[in-house]
């Protein structure tokens, strides 16, 4: 990277499931500077793939803590040594895979406002969580909390009305309610229990960072409504959680200044802001500045459709969370794991594997495909949860196959009609000014977004997500800032 000439800026940190990445976000809102650390390349003592370690029951995926202390040590050094200058900095926030938990030992508190700037952070924090293998989104091993935490509170239904999802096996007060089970003594010799982004926010902080309402919307444990932590949640899943979890705050907080350690280490100001941390789908949302009524579609290997809502209606598909920008509204979070999966089989099966040729298929079909219809879920599907390939004709007779054409237009339309369907469950309604911006693999075929323009009625633009967490996050440290200190985000 060029040398950097001085100007203010605030960073945007994204600890991910594979990196912790940065960017720089000048007051006119140009990126002029980004770095990132991969786990499984530039942290191999820890051997993680894909930057966890699954484990032998297939069903347990942790992370260690300690590599992504270590990982941010690594960034900070290199930004140091490229020259950047960090007395420019303003404020900063970040986003956490989410889900994740981290246990912090009692003690850790002194030890994080104590940190001596001529060590790395690493070197300091060695002794200061109760387990070192943390628990990330992709553990799916707490069916039993989950049925427990729904039959303490009513049933899913229930539960989802509470908290914005029913129980999942990720959602981190299930992943308490285990540890706490599983393990009670480094429970009971756990001081704080942060999310990944509160616990990254507290590496600057110097001390324990509250968990922001957006986030903290992906726990089963907050209530959505009046963001107070639902003591009937809390205590399905363990004891004295409440103080262990501290209060949860706003997403667009301050949470305090940045810790001495920084400033005598690295240069930044005293005066430097850290803006609480947030999820990475939350912190996204920012990033690509949806607004209200609008939708964020990202096809990928999944589909991931981000809504931003104003009235929810919570229901037993998809999750919904505090909005990361507005605090009086929310946002909608579906997943459809039959995403580019299911579209590059039946390109590969009845397009010769040509995008092209697929494409062809698109446009010699009508809108509508005559009253044909077709639903395709080749893996078990999220939302909701189906398999199998499933044909409709006109006269609604369910039907073994369709010419190749009418299959591929059958897939895409059927994807995009879940996904406005499902949309519409969890209280999304088309505005007159609604826009959908489009992003991932899929969102580079014109025709395949002519269908997705079509089912919904609206125009799709195709935005470019690579860093839209790090991007959103950093926008989100300007956004606490006084109204001088940038050009206008939202
Ligand atoms: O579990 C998820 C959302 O509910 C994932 O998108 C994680 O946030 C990825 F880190």
């Amino acid at each position: 990277m060029a040398e950097h000439a001085a100007r203010r800026c605030c960073l945007g940190w994204d600890f991910s499931t594979q990196q912790v990445k940065v960017v720089a976000v000048d007051a006119e809102l140009n990126v002029f500077y980004e770095d990132s650390v991969l786990f499984d390349r530039d942290l191999l003592e820890f051997g993680t793939q894909g930057g966890v370690h699954v484990h032998e029951d297939g069903l347990t995926v942790t992370s260690p803590v300690l590599m992504w202390v270590q990982a941010l040590d690594i960034i900070l050094e290199k930004m140091k040594a490229s020259g950047f200058d960090f007395s420019q900095v303003l404020a900063l926030s970040g986003a956490g895979q989410q889900h994740g938990s981290v246990y912090w030992k009692a003690g850790a508190s002194q030890v994080l406002t104590s940190l001596s700037p001529d060590l790395l952070l690493h070197e300091q924090l060695q002794a200061c969580f109760s387990i070192r293998d943390c628990p990330v989104w992709m553990d799916s091993s707490t069916t039993a909390q989950c049925r427990q935490l729904e039959a303490t509170v009513g049933g899913a239904q229930a539960l989802s009305c509470l908290t914005g999802s029913r129980a999942y096996e990720r959602f981190t007060g299930n992943q308490i309610a285990k540890l706490y089970q599983q393990n009670p003594e480094a429970y009971s010799h756990t001081e704080r229990i942060s999310l990944v982004s509160s616990f990254a926010a507290s590496l600057f902080l110097g001390s324990h960072s509250p968990i922001d309402y957006s986030d903290g919307s992906g726990m089963n444990l907050l209530r959505i409504q009046d963001k107070v932590w639902s003591q009937a949640c809390l205590g399905a899943c363990a004891p004295h959680l409440e103080e262990k979890l501290g209060l949860p705050v706003p997403s667009c907080s301050v949470v305090g200044a940045i810790s001495s350690y920084f400033v005598q280490r690295y240069g930044f100001p005293p005066g430097c802001k850290v803006v609480a941390f947030t999820g990475d789908n939350p912190a996204s949302l920012a990033g690509m500045r949806l607004e209200e009524g609008d939708i964020a579609v990202s096809l990928g290997t999944s589909d991931t459709l981000f809504l931003w809502l104003q009235e929810p209606t919570p229901t037993l598909e998809g999750h919904i969370f505090c909005n990361p920008v507005d605090p009086q509204h929310y946002m909608g979070l579906l997943c459809f794991k039959n995403g580019s999966l299911m579209r590059e089989k039946i390109r590969d099966e009845l397009a010769s594997s040509s995008w092209s040729e697929f494409s062809k298929a698109l446009q010699s079909t009508e809108m509508g495909n005559s009253g044909n219809l077709g639903f395709y879920f080749d893996v078990m599907e999220i939302t909701p949860e189906i398999i199998g390939r499933h044909r409709f004709s006109a006269e609604n007779h369910e039907v073994s196959a369709f010419p190749w054409d009418v299959e591929i237009r059958a897939l895409i339309e059927g994807q995009f009609m879940a996904k406005k369907i499902h949309a519409e469950g969890l209280g999304y309604r088309v505005m007159p000014k609604t826009k959908i911006l489009a992003t991932g693999g899929a969102s580079h075929n014109r025709d395949i977004l002519q269908v997705l323009a079509d089912v919904f009625g609206t125009p799709v633009y195709v935005i470019d997500t690579a860093n839209s967490a790090c991007v959103g996050s950093a926008y989100r440290a300007f956004h606490a800032l006084p109204p001088f200190c940038l050009v206008s985000i939202y």
